[in-house]
């Protein structure tokens, strides 16, 4: 039987850091081809190419310096060479790349290619919507598409620090095949088939972190950093309840639920360009670039994607955390404003006989 070949579909600060993790297991594993190719979006860096870097020094300098990536690893700049022979296609790009870089690769990748996407974030679908990563990818490149998402800050993973993640996938066949190529000992991975919720979690904690940077620029302390993160976490769930009816409510206690969540809002880049967009009054796209060296934020864009959706269906005051963060990240109010937008919370004016409801 031949060997099921594998390419990473990016190779930023979460591309590199799973790089190593999939080229160890790749290599380790007897069902696996040895050589995994990475999608690198080229750019130079001090004269010389980052593809070139990665494959003499193995380790990619720009997105995550002084880690070593597995020899097996091998930058390719174009994304067609890179992926066109690949049995499983790991997306791993900022989600507002994912739509052109697809259309490139529509028609030259394997017809019984499976994808996973590690992205966080949505599309603006026509009429309103949103439309999840892993659905576009399945619809234009046809083929499957499970996902992972969880409590998972690149870098400490790639210092092998303990954490779960969790896989969003339905097909059982899939499934373990999948947890083998990223399972390690100190990289946990728990299965679930709600996927549509698993992938939703991973992209509405970055809004919710967001809004934990905010309270921490303006000095409020830890009970509104919790309560904010409660009211993220509420509004993550009544999100899901009201446009993926079916979801499990257990899905939120997987790592890509409340644990993401929470490492997010400590220890994220959303969380921490939103504390200096408070305390700087710079735009997020000046600090994006003064603070992030070419990585992305995807906290502000979700938040905007997200917000179209509710205004078109008159429906941002269900959502006063979600709405007052994007308002905050567009100018249109102001970071101090947060707090009285979430006074009178849903949550709070809900339970009129006196207990809380789920
Ligand atoms: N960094 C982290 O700790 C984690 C990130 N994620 C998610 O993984 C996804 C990817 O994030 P990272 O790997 O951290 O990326 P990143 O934030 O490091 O972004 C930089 C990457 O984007 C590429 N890029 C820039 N312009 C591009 C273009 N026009 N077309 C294609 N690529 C371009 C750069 O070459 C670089 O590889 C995001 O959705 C993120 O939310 C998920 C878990 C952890
Ligand atoms: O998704 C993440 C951790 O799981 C990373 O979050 P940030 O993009 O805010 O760094």
């Amino acid at each position: 039987m031949s060997k099921t070949s594998v390419c990473i579909v990016g190779s930023g600060n979460w591309g590199s850091a799973i790089a190593k993790i999939v080229g160890v297991n790749a290599k380790n594993l007897p069902q696996y081809e040895d050589r995994v190719t990475m999608y690198v979006f080229e750019e130079m860096i001090e004269g010389k190419k980052l593809t070139e870097i990665i494959n003499t020094t193995h380790e990619n300098v720009k997105y995550l310096p002084g880690h070593k990536l597995p020899e097996n690893i091998v930058a390719v700049p174009d994304v067609v060479e890179a992926a066109k022979d690949a049995d499983i296609l790991i997306f791993v790009i900022p989600h507002q790349f994912i739509k052109g870089l697809g259309a490139q690769l529509v028609g030259k990748i394997r017809p019984t290619a499976i994808g996973l996407s590690l992205i966080k974030g949505f599309d603006i679908a026509e009429g309103g919507g949103i439309e999840l990563i892993s659905k576009i990818i399945t619809k234009h490149l046809q083929i499957p598409c499970a996902v992972l998402m969880g409590a998972n800050l690149a870098n400490e993973v790639a210092e092998e620090k303990f954490c779960e993640t969790t896989i969003g996938v339905k097909d059982k066949k899939m499934a373990p095949i999948l947890r083998d190529l990223f399972q390690t000992p100190n990289f946990r991975v728990v299965v679930s088939d709600d996927v549509d919720a698993v992938e939703i979690c991973g992209a509405l904690k970055n809004i919710v972190a967001c809004g934990a940077g905010f309270t921490d620029g303006l000095g409020l302390g830890d009970n509104t950093k919790a309560a904010v993160i409660r009211l993220g976490l509420m509004e993550m769930i009544k999100f899901v309840d009201v446009f993926y009816p079916g979801s499990k409510l257990s899905t939120f206690f997987e790592s890509c639920g409340v644990a993401d969540l929470i490492t997010t809002c400590y220890g994220g880049r959303n969380r921490k360009c939103s504390e200096a967009f408070v305390k700087t009054g710079k735009s997020i796209v000046e600090l994006e670039k003064e603070m992030l060296n070419g990585q992305k934020l995807q906290g502000p864009i979700t938040a905007a994607e997200v917000n179209h959706m509710l205004k078109t269906r008159n429906m941002e005051d269900k959502f006063p955390l979600f709405t007052a963060i994007h308002k905050i990240c567009v100018g249109e109010i102001k970071p101090a404003q947060m707090i009285d937008c979430i006074r009178n919370h849903p949550e709070h004016m809900d339970c009129s006989d006196g207990f809380a409801k789920l």
